[in-house]
């Protein structure tokens, strides 16, 4: 990840967890806080003085309280800004550790070791934390770019399938902001092909002002999906049902062609992924939603859509073409799963 005096490497593959203690040496860390929701015998020794803080992944645990927990925790051990704090779990966890690392001392360094395919491939890199908030997810949070971040496929070997299939929502969409066809290959490859492109994007535009829109392809629904079904909707779901909806309004804009729009749903249906919206998703409900979103410039509805220059963000989406694509979308009863 190349972003100046704060960029850092990424190490993918089967074992890459076994760089920790040469990563902390590298950083010249006097002591480390090991914050993990995964068994700790799962992280290896840091090499220097360590405490380990456990702590539980979940949305439920993302939240100011746990920070200050971990902040108490690390105050115990003597942590300053010239240790580091390692994170191991999956992106309720990195994402809470980073936030405490940026806020003890002002910033204490933090090496990521994330244990899900969806941390791996969009959590942990990027430099993004934040905490929940009970009127909100992501509330809270600051922009604090890890030292380095160590995923291990590895960890993948334990993962329930519907986390796969969670963490496939981003891979898939990736196919679509640049990173080429990712299908077939390995997963490591694959989690490497997403993460040069996020760290592209990122590098180009490390506070979200412009370009790093593109890595919310699909999201924009997939969030309004994930709202009106209290969660049920998984998020990587959701996205891969985004993808398919980006693609169809798309076409409907008339910026790509119906080969292209047939080419989204292909691709998440390759990657074993639902394309299509429950049965009882209300458009009105989710285009009140969509309007809402974070990403939305202004008033109206914005989306990142395919097009002539490639994905960009489309803002002044007129109502009537939404409604229409949401209505002319495929429904499946029961829960989204492929
Ligand atoms: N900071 C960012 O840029 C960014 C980007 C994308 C998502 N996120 C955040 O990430 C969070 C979602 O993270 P998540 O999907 O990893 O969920 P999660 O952290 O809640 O983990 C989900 C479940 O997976 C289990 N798990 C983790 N690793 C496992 C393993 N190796 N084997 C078996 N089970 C394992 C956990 O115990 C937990 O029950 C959201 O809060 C989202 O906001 C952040
Ligand atoms: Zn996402």
């Amino acid at each position: 990840m190349r972003l100046g005096e704060r960029s850092y490497a990424v190490h993918v593959g089967p074992g890459a967890r076994k760089l920790l203690p040469d990563v902390v040496a590298a950083l010249g860390a006097r002591r480390a806080a090991v914050v993990t929701a995964r068994p700790p015998e799962t992280v290896p020794d840091p090499g220097v003085p360590s405490t380990v803080v456990r702590v539980r992944d979940g949305e439920r645990h993302k939240t100011l309280a746990t920070v200050e927990d971990l902040c108490r925790r690390f105050t115990a051990f003597g942590i300053t800004r010239h240790d580091v704090v390692v994170s191991c779990g999956g992106g309720t966890t990195t994402d809470t550790a980073g936030l405490a690392a940026a806020l003890h001392h002002r910033g204490v360094p933090v090496i990521h070791l994330p244990t899900k395919l969806l941390a791996q491939v969009d959590a942990s890199v990027g430099g993004k934390t934040a905490v929940n908030l009970p009127e909100g997810k992501n509330l809270v949070g600051a922009y604090w770019q890890p030292a380095a971040v160590l995923c291990d496929t590895t960890y993948l070997e334990t993962l329930p399938a519907e986390e796969w299939t969670n963490g496939y929502g981003e891979i898939a969409r990736c196919h679509f902001i640049g990173a080429g066809d990712l299908r077939g290959l390995a997963v490591h490859e694959q989690v490497t092909a997403s993460l040069r492109l996020k760290a592209s994007i990122v590098s180009a535009d490390e506070r979200d002002t412009g370009r790093r829109h593109v890595l919310n392809y699909g999201h924009t629904l997939g969030h309004a999906l994930e709202t009106v079904t209290g969660f049920a909707v998984r998020h990587g779901i959701g996205v891969a049902i985004g993808t398919v909806f980006a693609g169809r309004l798309a076409l409907a804009l008339g910026r790509i062609t119906a080969g292209r729009a047939e080419e989204h749903a292909r691709v998440v249906r390759d990657y074993g992924l639902p394309g299509a919206l429950p049965e009882d998703a209300d458009a009105t409900l989710l285009t009140t939603l969509m309007r809402r979103d974070k990403k939305a410039a202004g008033d109206g509805l914005a989306f990142v859509l395919d097009g002539p220059r490639g994905a960009e963000l489309v803002p002044g989406v007129p109502e009537d073409v939404v409604l229409r694509t949401l209505g002319g979308m495929p429904r499946q009863s029961g829960p989204a799963r492929p």
